[in-house]
């Protein structure tokens, strides 16, 4: 699976590298680009240059037509282009399509000189056709991967192309300031370039793609065809089609809404400063070399935002993190339009892209712990979908908007005045929408927050002094929320009804948060993946016993706990009793030891009501789909020794249990726990609201 997450472990990566085919292909893949990126910054400056003298709007107009031409094609053409690709051969498109865009790459600063007059025109048709070429080429190296790496490294090995795509970005956009300020002596040692560093950085990119058909021509690649499964998630081909299946697996919530908001906008921002950056730092003076400093900030700091993502603010709600990271966002925009100052600008380039970072590793964090394993693979795909749709719209958008605002010299009075140039209006206008999208974001994905503390103001200064905001100065407030707990054996319906009795409450008003065990924290997770891999049929009981507990210690201390202080409703897919069922009964170690580590666990917290499923061994785990985990292919007398110890724990406190015959109709069970469920909660509506509403709370009947 491949996933806008993490990049992996270094280990991971080295072990990936250290197959040489990969390896090799990997690094052409970065050489490429490198020289892609570095064409994109020529492409837009040359643009610039050719039209400098012409009207503001023919100036915006040729730098939309750029971006436009390098990067619509893979998102609008990316579906036809893939079918024709997978038909060919791989190694041949990728050999022929690097060469390809060597030669369109070389030619354009070559009719350059030769054809003065038409320099432009071939510059917007090389750059298309080089866009085209890249279509086929394209799907040729997502199928090669699967083909060079073992499956179980797939996801690494796709990581890395990601890395080698986007971590290639700031390293062009250094390399070709470092060309712009070197433009005189280039411009001396070959004086009939027009713009010697694009020019430069247009042969340097020929190059790579030259080494690049080298390496891949002399590339061990195996013959057969590779299953569409192994494919790269992100491939752009799939990028329209997964935004349907992708709005499936995120579902329709608030948290999806803002998380989705979110990262449109901070890509958008991104698309904002590719499409007018290059005429905008022209206005401050700055011209190549600004460009490329501009471009490598907003890179640097998408890197470092991604990489501190989960150490800043620890300590506060990432729901409410998520919007609060757009804010620096759209400030950086509209500080950058409004005063025109080039280091400042790119001060501001680096932080808007560290929020961008942020944004995005938080985004993709919430969505990872909020749908299920099996629909996080078109879930991803369509944030990555709709990231790279936002930063395109408004990278072409950007230019055309703020040569249609055009640029103004307003009076101040005097002999002031006030430079107003249409990129810098357009900065300004992204800026403020950014800001109104922030808090429509934040208040979206904060809807039903598990860890959100009493305020943003008070947990984020606590969070600033490094404090629980739940804390007190030492003292815990009071568990006012409700907690109730599915139990059973496999396959017994609990999943089921989470998901019905947490939409029956919230359609009430009621703060509900459904969660599971083991498996809710980003600890629990590992552990879970650990703990039901059929491969790790070495682990002991006792080692499970621990491996177990630790997930609910995170689990309580994180989760359960914060949100019971809240005073929501915590509904759990399984708890203590499972310990107690399995490793108690089933494994026949003993109950009161794990009695004990569960109970220390958890900081003795138990369940309002638990409400167990029962049923048969054989009738639950036929209800199963897929593969049995570690646990399920247990013998089907571990499942009874199981299912009796669930049947006594219940007996032993029937006031907190309601017991239910598993078999019967999925409606039938819920309306019973919604019986049970209901004179166990408050009222929905708080006592303080209703005394200013005067209003009594619609409860619907059952
Ligand atoms: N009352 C029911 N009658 C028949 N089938 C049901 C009933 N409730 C749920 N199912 C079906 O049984 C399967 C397992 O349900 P579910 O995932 O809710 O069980 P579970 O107890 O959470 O399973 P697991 O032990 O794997 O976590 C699903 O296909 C579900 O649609
Ligand atoms: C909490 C808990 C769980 N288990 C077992 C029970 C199941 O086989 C798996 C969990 O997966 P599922 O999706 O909920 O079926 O883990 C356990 O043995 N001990 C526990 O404490």
């Amino acid at each position: 699976m491949s996933r806008s997450a993490p990049l992996g472990a270094p280990a991971e990566a080295q072990n990936v590298l250290a197959i040489t085919p990969f390896r090799r292909l990997w690094v052409s893949l970065s050489l490429s680009s490198l020289g892609d990126w570095l064409s994109l910054l020529a492409m837009v400056s040359l643009a610039a240059i050719f039209t400098a003298d012409g009207s503001p709007l023919v100036h915006y107009l040729a730098v939309a037509a750029v971006v436009a031409i390098k990067l619509a094609p893979a998102i609008l053409l990316s579906p036809l282009a893939g079918i024709v690709a997978d038909r060919l051969d791989r190694r041949w498109t990728m050999v022929g399509g690097d060469v390809l865009r060597g030669l369109l790459y070389v030619s354009i600063p070559v009719i350059g000189l030769l054809f003065p007059g038409f320099a432009l025109q071939w510059l917007l048709i090389a750059g298309l056709l080089a866009e085209i070429v890249a279509l086929f080429w394209t799907p040729a190296r997502d199928a090669t991967i699967p083909g060079l790496v073992p499956k179980r490294m797939l996801g690494q090995a796709n990581r890395l192309t990601l890395l080698a795509t986007y971590g290639a970005a700031p390293i062009a956009a250094l390399l070709f300031a470092a060309l712009a300020s070197i433009s005189n002596l280039l411009g001396v040692l070959m004086p009939s370039m027009a713009a010697p560093e694009a020019d430069v950085a247009l042969y340097l990119n020929a190059l790579t793609f030259f080494v690049a058909a080298i390496v891949v021509a002399t590339l061990p690649l195996p013959k057969h065809a590779v299953s569409k499964t192994l494919l790269s998630p992100n491939r752009d081909a799939e990028l329209l089609r997964s935004i349907g299946r992708g709005r499936e697996a995120v579902g329709s919530g608030p948290l999806a809404r803002g998380v989705v908001i979110a990262l449109a906008v901070t890509a958008a921002a991104g698309g904002l400063v590719i499409g007018v950056g290059r005429p905008h730092v022209e206005h401050l003076g700055a011209g190549n070399a600004g460009f490329g400093v501009l471009v490598a900030a907003l890179f640097l700091g998408l890197g470092l935002g991604l990489v501190a993502a989960p150490r800043v603010l620890k300590k506060f709600s990432r729901r409410r993190f998520l919007g609060l990271s757009v804010v620096p966002v759209a400030l950086a925009l509209i500080i950058t339009g409004a005063i025109g100052d080039m280091v400042l600008s790119a001060v501001l380039a680096l932080v808007l892209g560290m929020g961008a970072g942020l944004t995005w590793a938080t985004g993709t964090r919430l969505i990872e712990i909020d749908v299920e394993d099996e629909q996080r693979e078109p879930a991803f795909a369509l944030l990555h979908a709709t990231g790279r749709i936002a930063l395109l719209a408004a990278a072409i958008l950007a230019p055309l908007a703020a040569g249609l605002a055009g640029d103004h010299e307003i009076p101040l009075g005097g002999p002031l005045s006030y430079d107003l140039n249409g990129s810098g209006v357009v900065l300004l206008v992204g800026g403020l929408l950014a800001l109104i999208l922030a808090v429509v974001s934040y208040r979206q994905a904060q809807g039903d927050d598990p860890e959100a503390g009493p305020g943003l103001l008070p947990e984020l200064f606590a969070a600033l002094r490094g404090i629980d905001p739940e804390v007190d100065e030492g003292e815990r407030p009071e568990i006012t929320g409700t907690f109730i707990v599915l139990e059973g054996g496999e396959g017994a319906g609990k999943s089921t009804q989470v998901r019905d009795l947490t939409v029956w409450l919230r359609e009430q008003g009621f703060d509900v948060v459904g969660t599971r065990q083991p498996g809710a924290t980003k600890l629990g997770m590992r552990l879970r993946g650990i703990l039901l891999d059929r491969e790790n049929s070495h682990i002991t009981d006792r080692a499970e016993v621990l491996l177990y507990a630790a997930d609910k210690a995170d689990h309580v201390e994180q989760e359960i706990l914060p949100a019971l202080r809240r005073g929501a409703v915590v509904i759990s897919d399984r708890y203590i009793d499972s310990m107690l069922a399995y490793q108690g009964a089933g494994r026949s170690l003993d109950t009161e030891e794990v009695q004990e580590i569960s109970s220390w666990a958890t900081q003795g917290l138990v369940p309002d009501l638990t409400v167990l499923l029962d049923v048969r061994p054989e009738d639950g785990l036929s209800r199963l789909g897929g593969p049995a985990d570690r646990i399920e292919s247990e013998s089907v007398e571990f499942h009874d020794r199981v299912r009796k110890g669930f049947r006594a724990l219940a007996e032993e406190h029937p006031e907190r249990y309601l017991v239910l015959d598993a078999r019967e109709p999925q409606e039938k069970i819920a309306r019973e726990i919604q019986r049970r469920v209901r004179p166990l909660l408050p009222d929905p509506i708080d006592a303080d609201s209703e005394a200013v509403t005067g209003m009594i709370p619609v409860i619907k009947p059952e």
